[in-house]
Parts: C-alpha cells; structure tokens; sequence
C-alpha cells in the first residue's frame, strides 16, 4: 500500500459520489473545514473536471454501473482516498493495493472524515477538536460509567493486546474500535473493520483468510483475505459471536501462533494482526449451547470494554442529542435548529432500544420535517408506545444556561403562536394564519391540537 503524503496545504478536492445525499453530506462538512469543493456523480463528469488538478479526489469504489478504482489512473498523479461500505470492503483492499491513500468506510463518521483528509493531505485539520481532553475524538459522552470507558481505552490502546468490546447495538463499538487503533503503535498501518454478520456464511472464510486459485468452484484466482490486508494493523471484527465454528478455528490459529493458512493452499503464512472483537451476544453462554468455542473466547477476552446503552447514560443524552442535531443541521444546511421543550422531555423518557445510532436517525429525522426553528416530538417521530424507563421524564438534569435560554425561547414562541393564533383567528383563514406564522397548514392544525386550540367551526356565511 502506498502512503502519498503531500506538505502544501489543502484547497481543492473533488467528490465523486453518485448518491446525491452522501455527496451533497461530505461537500457540506469539507467546504465547514474551509476546502474547496467540487463534485461529480460519475467517471465522466469526474473526467470532465481534471481530476488530476485537484489536491485530493475522494471517489465511492461502487459508482452506479462504473468501478470506482479506475479514479486512481484517471486521478494520477493526485491522491484517491476510497469510500466503501462493508460489502465492498475487497474492493477497498484492492483498491489500497492499486495506490489508494486511505479508505473510509459508509455511512462515514464526520469526525473520521476530517482527520483523514487532513492525514492524508497533510492539511494542519480540522479547526478544531470539539472532543473535550480526555475524550476520544469522535466520541461524544461525559457521564461517569463512559469515563470508565476512555480510561479503559487510554491504558488497553497501547498494550498492544486482544480487546473485546461488549455492548448493544448503536452503542458505539466501532468508535471505540477506531480510538483504540488511533491511539496505538499500529495507528499508522491499517485498520480493516469486518462486520461478520454482514458477510454470507459461505463466503466468511474465504473473505477472511484469503484462497488459492481453484479451492473453491468459482475461486478462479487466488485471492488475499482481510486478515492478511490488516498484516501490521488492526482488525476489527464486529458481531464476532456469528462467526461461524470453522472461521472460529482458523482465527484461534491467528491469535495463538500468527499463522493463517488461505483455503486450498498448504503453505502456512504469517502475520501482525492486533484484532478488536467486538459483540452484542454473551459469548460465555453462546460457548455453553456449543454456538462459540471457549477457547477462543478466552483468547479474545484478554481486555474487555462495555459500552453502557443510551437509557442508562441520563447525565449524556441531551449533550449527545445537541452534538448529533448540530451535525445534522449542517449536513442538511438548516442551522440554528433546536429542540423544543417538549421534545427534550421526549428524549429524556424514551427508552433507545437503538442507542446513539436510534438517537443520530431520530434527529436526522426531526431536522428534515421541522417547519419553524424547532424540532416539536411529531417531527421525532418516537414509536408512541414509549419503553418505559427507571428515569421518569421529569427529571431533566439542571439546565446549563445554554438550555435555559432555549427553553425560554421554546416556551415564549409558544405563547406567541398560541396569542397570535387567537387574536387573528376571527379575521383570518387557517391559510393566512399559516402563511404569517410561515408554517404549513398542517403544522397549524397539529400545533393547535397540541395546544388545545383548535379551530372552531366558522358559521356559514349567507351571500
Ligand atoms: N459515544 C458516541 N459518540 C458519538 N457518536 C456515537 C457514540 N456512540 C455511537 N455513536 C454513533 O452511533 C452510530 C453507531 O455507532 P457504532 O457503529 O460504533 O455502534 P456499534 O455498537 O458498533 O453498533 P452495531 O453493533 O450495530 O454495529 C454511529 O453513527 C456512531 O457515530
């Protein structure tokens, strides 16, 4: 893999992306960090606009119908950093082989994004670091049980040791996975990120540890695994508990000698493969009902990491709710909106079966369906059978002055809309009304229903 590393600073960069909403997302949060932004939603148009005159060209690797990797010769001699998700992550090695700087995997972490733009264009980088000291960047969270969590990774980063990480979905596993390889010896070698549950049962192994030309029908040519392209790095296997017995075999040998061995093939190979694991599952009882081998989990539990779900992080939720809601206005350019007070309330009772992941989804939501300046709970759309939570909704933590002065604002443009409504109601349509509020005739019926003002049936009027 060639590392391309350039001293000048950066300035122009072209997105070659055919989803109009990830590539309109990454212009968004590149032209925030002062870089000058093109895009192009296809080899062509990329083509039509000098590739190689640009200091950077990030480009997808699955552009509808093209393959992505043809940038790297049309883009010579500028650097291609690869975009892919889990299911072309092949493509990504591949495409690291053939002279990629990078690869950063969908859906994309703001975070990761700008530090490895910055990295690999030798920029100075992000403006800013918004994680406060001690927090791992990208990370967001300062409730007591995820100070355990940093300082377990502070010390387990650079031992250099096997880590398992345990913790619902969406709880930020993966995070925890990248800030572990970042602060460690390997930080600038590889890191190969496998959800195993998103790879076929079939094609696991081969995916993992290579094979040989015509091991298998259809293995026409011999092919390199992950496990080997993360040689001197970090592999990151999420789900690890669906794994499947033999790939479990194989990995053991991984971890116990360094030796992998590519299906079909006698030769034995070794490697320098620090691997994080990462689950859902209890593995301990998995290995009871004989679904997971002991022996590797112990193998593997040399560290353990538990990420606490959302419901139980309370002094979190509203400081992660305001970092997320304010990446998503500015991915969806709408600044400045904030959540109302009700919504907050919501936030707080809900119990987030799906984490940070449910949270970051829910306020992408609100972001896109809010009319005014607020995010009311219908545009959050929360299930409405609410998960009950040991936490009731009034226990808002103490408000910083920051939420005390959106709460004023929330409560006093309630009272303007309900005072508005009812002195100009006799002598407005429900049109009119929506129109000088500059909301939608909807959101008006919903508001006063909300606020137990509906409209009163206007008696007819006689011609
Ligand atoms: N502490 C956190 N701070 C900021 N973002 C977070 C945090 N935890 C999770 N997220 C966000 O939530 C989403 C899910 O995170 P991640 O993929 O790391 O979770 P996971 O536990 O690996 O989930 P799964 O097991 O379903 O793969 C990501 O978009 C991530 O950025």
């Amino acid at each position: 893999m060639s590392i391309h590393m350039t001293t000048r600073p950066m300035s122009r960069i072209l997105i070659v992306e055919n989803e109009d909403a990830t590539r309109h997302a990454l212009k968004t949060l590149l032209e925030r960090h002062a870089y000058r932004v093109e895009e192009a939603a296809s080899l062509d148009a990329a083509q039509a606009l000098a590739p190689q005159t640009f200091d950077l060209v990030i480009c997808d690797l699955r552009l509808a119908g093209e393959d992505g990797t043809q940038m790297l010769a049309l883009s010579a001699p500028t650097p291609v950093l690869v975009m892919t998700d889990h299911a072309s992550l092949r493509k990504a090695v591949v495409a690291l082989k053939e002279g990629a700087v990078d690869c950063i995997t969908k859906p994309l972490d703001d975070d990761e994004v700008v530090t490895t733009v910055a990295r690999v264009s030798g920029s100075p980088g992000p403006a800013r670091d918004a994680s406060p000291p001690g927090v791992p960047s990208g990370m967001i969270g300062e409730c007591a049980a995820m100070q355990c969590v940093y300082e377990r990774i502070r010390k387990t980063a650079p031992a250099d040791v096997t880590v398992l990480v345990q913790g619902e979905s969406g709880t930020g596993k993966e995070l925890v996975a990248r800030a572990l390889h970042r602060q460690s010896r390997r930080a600038k070698a590889p890191l190969i990120c496998v959800n195993c549950a998103a790879i076929p049962e079939t094609l696991i192994e081969s995916e993992l540890f290579g094979h040989e030309k015509g091991a298998f029908t259809g293995a026409n040519s011999a092919r390199t695994g992950l496990v080997e392209a993360a040689d001197g790095g970090t592999l990151f296997l999420d789900e690890i508990g669906e794994l499947p017995l033999d790939a479990q075999a194989r990995l053991l040998r991984v971890l116990q000698e360094g030796e992998i061995r590519r299906i079909g093939s006698v030769e034995t190979r070794y490697v320098d493969v620090r691997l994080i694991a990462a689950t859902h599952r209890d593995l301990q009882s998995l290995s009871r009902s004989g679904e997971f081998r002991l022996d590797l989990y112990y193998r593997l539990n040399v560290m353990q990491i538990d990420l606490p779900p959302l419901r139980e992080r309370d002094d979190d939720i509203l400081a992660i709710a305001k970092i997320l809601l304010e990446r998503a206005c500015a991915r969806h350019a709408r600044p400045g909106l904030r959540l109302s007070r009700a919504a907050r309330r919501d936030i707080l009772g809900y119990a987030w079966p799906g984490n940070v992941r449910e949270l970051e989804n829910a306020l992408e939501r609100g972001v896109i369906l809010a009319e005014g300046h607020l995010i009311h709970p219908d545009d959050l759309g929360l299930p409405s059978e609410r998960a009950s939570r040991a936490t009731p909704p009034s226990a808002e933590p103490p408000h910083s002055s920051d939420d005390e002065a959106s709460l004023d604002d929330d409560l006093s443009l309630e009272d303007y809309f309900q005072h508005f409504v009812l002195e100009h109601q006799a002598q407005m349509s429900e049109t009119e009304l929506a129109q000088k509020l500059g909301i939608s005739r909807k959101c008006l019926w919903e508001r006063r229903q909300r606020l137990g003002i509906p409209r009163k049936k206007q008696p007819r009027r006689m011609a």
